[in-house]
């Protein structure tokens, strides 16, 4: 990466299109629109400045490693990154700011017709099937709940449906997709909404150009807030 640019990572969908109007409170617009252009690296108005499109789970792993300097992610996506890498925040990643974006939630969620409250009273051993399985490990553990845990990596709500698992665990925003698939939500694990993450090495060497990124970014989610 040039010392000279600075390059954001963000995802297609609604991580970059909710992070648009937070680029544009600190001046940057994106030059190029990523459902029409199949460009991976995206101009903006600022020389210095550049979007790259990744894998929402892919961000914090560009960010830590320097194919980007900073990036917009799901809290979700940060736990089982740090999961996956021994546990604790990982040093490489600065988390100045919750961006408030790309709100939802992570849920347990079954079948209509499956008494959850009675399997757990019971001490039933759960079939859960997740793509997050870091956070639903900790959950169930919390709880003293046994769970044989089935790793997925999207479309869970089809897991119960077609008796691969118990339970899901996964995001819910308007409830429409448990709704649609006869799912219904029984236990809320945490509030999700995305973050910005910065490369510490690169605030160091950057931060004349970064600094001001954050602190406008900033700025617009206390003014949307006010
Ligand atoms: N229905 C939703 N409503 C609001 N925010 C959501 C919703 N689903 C996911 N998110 C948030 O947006 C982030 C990006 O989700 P997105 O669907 O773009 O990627 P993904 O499919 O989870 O990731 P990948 O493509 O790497 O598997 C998630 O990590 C989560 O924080
Ligand atoms: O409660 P709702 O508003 O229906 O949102 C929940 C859905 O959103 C997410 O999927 P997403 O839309 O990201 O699709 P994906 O399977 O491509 O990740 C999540 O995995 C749920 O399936």
């Amino acid at each position: 990466m040039s010392p000279d640019t600075v390059t954001l990572a963000l995802s297609k969908g609604r991580i970059f299109d909710e992070t648009l109007p937070l680029l544009r409170a600190a001046g940057i617009e994106v030059l190029e629109d990523p459902q029409t252009s199949r460009k991976l690296i995206l101009p903006t108005n600022r020389p210095d400045v550049r979007v790259v499109l990744v894998r929402a789970t892919d961000v914090p792993t560009y960010v830590e490693h320097g194919g980007a300097d900073l990036g917009v992610c799901g809290k979700d996506t940060l736990i089982e990154h740090d999961a996956a890498w021994g546990g604790a925040a990982r040093a490489g990643l600065y988390r100045p700011l919750d961006l408030g974006i790309a709100r939802c939630r992570m849920s347990v969620a079954v079948p209509a017709d499956f008494d959850y409250a009675r399997a757990v009273r019971q001490g039933a051993r759960l079939r859960v099937a997740t793509k997050y399985v870091a956070i639903a490990r900790e959950f169930f553990a919390s709880k003293g709940v046994h769970v044989d845990l089935i790793k997925l990596y999207g479309s869970m709500e089809l897991a119960p449906l077609t008796g691969l698992a118990d339970a899901i665990v996964d995001l819910v925003s308007t409830g429409n997709t448990l709704k649609a698939n006869r799912l219904v939500e029984v236990e809320r694990i945490m509030d999700i909404s995305s973050q910005l993450v910065v490369r510490p090495t690169a605030l160091k060497v950057q931060g004349a150009r970064i600094r001001p990124i954050i602190d406008a970014f900033r700025e617009a989610v206390r003014a949307r807030g006010a």
